[in-house]
């Protein structure tokens, strides 16, 4: 269920600083794929720390529909999975509804391939617009049978039955999703499935299915499994999402005088192109008490002020912070000399164009952003405040929340809704830490 049509609002007042600690909710990434994998596994999966945000829960529910027994979430997260296998799946009653969860839709697309039922998937305005061809087309290859709108978007009916064969995949993109998507097809494919990724990116699939005892090979760029295994039930202990984590890394370190420790934040390196840039902007990022857990890197991460400098951001890096930039914007337009983005075309195709709309936002603001094809510039300036249209788009709210820590003016933002998405909480947690935030 997605909340996009209401315009929920926050009102962020100027100044403030972030202290103490805060610990914000579990990774999304992690959450989605524990469900997946958790009704797919033969016994019983525990999760903790599991994200309550409306793009898991649509995970959630969809298996539920498909008649996997799931317990929980419990208010701290719990949830206990009584997976039915890879073949135990039952044909939903309707549509499964992804509301505004990319994630959801493309890895269920090549899960949904393997089976004998059909099923079709629907999305919110959102992710009605986004496209889908990067996992229908190479799924197709595989024998999958999709129908999407002629533009490749959803709503997508996948036809049950098919036989997969295992396919060799250049991806022309570098998505996680789209690894993803062919790799879970590929449990249910004859043979070998495999994927060259053109540059790293997350990698939770493929840690989560050797957790699962499913064989995964990694050489280099080269991702690969065979078909016909199975999954055997495990715990799964999540840690916070570093993408959440990223608005306070930003928020504390502009706001002059902050000191804010964030707990438990997921360090997996395929995850933590954030840190890299803070770091090249001249950002004081300690990272404490480094430990793993459930198979995942975890550290606490101390964030104080520091004087930023604009950069040209390694193109390298993209993959690795992809859904970090609008608070990264945000750190820019308030570091000295200008920031430079390119490589990023992919930001255009989220929730929403988060070029544009994150450049229309800071505009709005008084700050000089150009943006260009494949990302943007930003001349920092005197950033007043204003109003925002975050366009539905969890992470533009949440990234101009913690610009008011150093804009002169009130910012307003509509359009707030879909925070609970991915951050349920965010705004006690921020008014908490010291943003200066009110919601209505
Ligand atoms: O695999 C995942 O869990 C995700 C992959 C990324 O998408 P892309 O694969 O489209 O880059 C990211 O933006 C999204 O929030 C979550
Ligand atoms: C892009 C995102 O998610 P999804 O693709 O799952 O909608 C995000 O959370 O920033």
């Amino acid at each position: 269920m997605s909340h996009s049509s209401t315009n929920l609002q926050f009102n962020v007042q100027p100044g403030g600083s972030l202290h103490g600690t805060v610990r914000v909710p579990g990774d999304k990434s992690i959450s989605h794929r524990s469900i997946m994998l958790g009704s797919l596994a033969e016994g019983t999966t525990h999760v903790s720390g599991f994200l309550q945000g409306e793009d898991c829960l649509c995970t959630l529910n969809a298996f539920r529909s498909m008649g996997v027994a799931i317990d929980g979430p419990t208010d701290d997260g719990k949830v206990t999975i009584h997976g039915v296998g890879l073949h135990g799946l039952q044909a939903p009653a309707g549509d499964l509804e992804m509301g505004n969860s990319g994630t959801s839709m493309r890895l269920m697309s090549g899960l949904m391939s393997g089976q004998a039922f059909d099923v079709r998937m629907t999305g919110d305005a959102s992710l009605s617009k986004r496209p889908m061809k990067r996992v229908t087309v190479p799924l197709a290859s595989m024998g999958a049978v999709i129908d999407a709108t002629e533009i490749g978007t959803p709503p997508l009916l996948v036809h049950g039955g098919s036989k997969l064969q295992g396919i060799h995949y250049d991806m022309p993109v570098a998505s996680a999703q789209v690894k993803s998507s062919l790799l879970l097809a590929g449990l249910y494919a004859q043979g070998e499935t495999s994927v060259i990724e053109p540059a790293p990116t997350r990698d939770h699939t493929e840690r989560m299915l050797r957790g699962f005892g499913y064989a995964v090979k990694t050489d280099g760029n080269h991702i690969s499994l065979q078909g016909g295994g199975k999954l055997t039930a495990t715990d799964i202990d999540v840690p916070s999402d570093i993408s959440s984590a990223a608005f306070f890394m930003v928020g504390a370190s502009i706001a002059a005088g902050s000191d804010l420790t964030i707990e438990h934040v997921g360090m997996n390196p395929t995850r933590t192109g954030v840190i890299d840039i803070l770091r090249l902007m001249g950002a004081n990022l300690e990272i404490l008490n480094e430990r793993e857990v459930g198979g995942e890197p975890v550290a606490d991460v101390r964030v104080r002020a520091a004087p930023l400098k604009g950069i040209q951001i390694p193109e390298a890096l993209v993959p690795l912070a992809i859904d970090e930039f609008p608070a990264l914007f945000i750190a820019a337009a308030f570091a000295e000399g200008q920031t430079v983005l390119t490589g990023a075309e992919e930001l255009r195709v989220k929730e929403s164009d988060r070029i544009q709309v994150m450049a229309d936002g800071l505009i709005a603001c008084g700050v000089d952003a150009q943006p260009t094809p494949d990302g943007i510039i930003i001349k920092p300036g005197n950033f007043t405040g204003g109003t925002i249209d975050s366009h539905g788009d969890h992470r533009i709210a949440m990234s101009f929340a913690m610009a008011a820590l150093r804009a002169t003016q009130p910012i307003t933002i509509n359009d707030c809704a879909n925070v609970n998405t991915s951050f349920p909480g965010f705004v006690g947690l921020a008014a908490g830490a010291g943003v200066r935030i009110s919601a209505a």
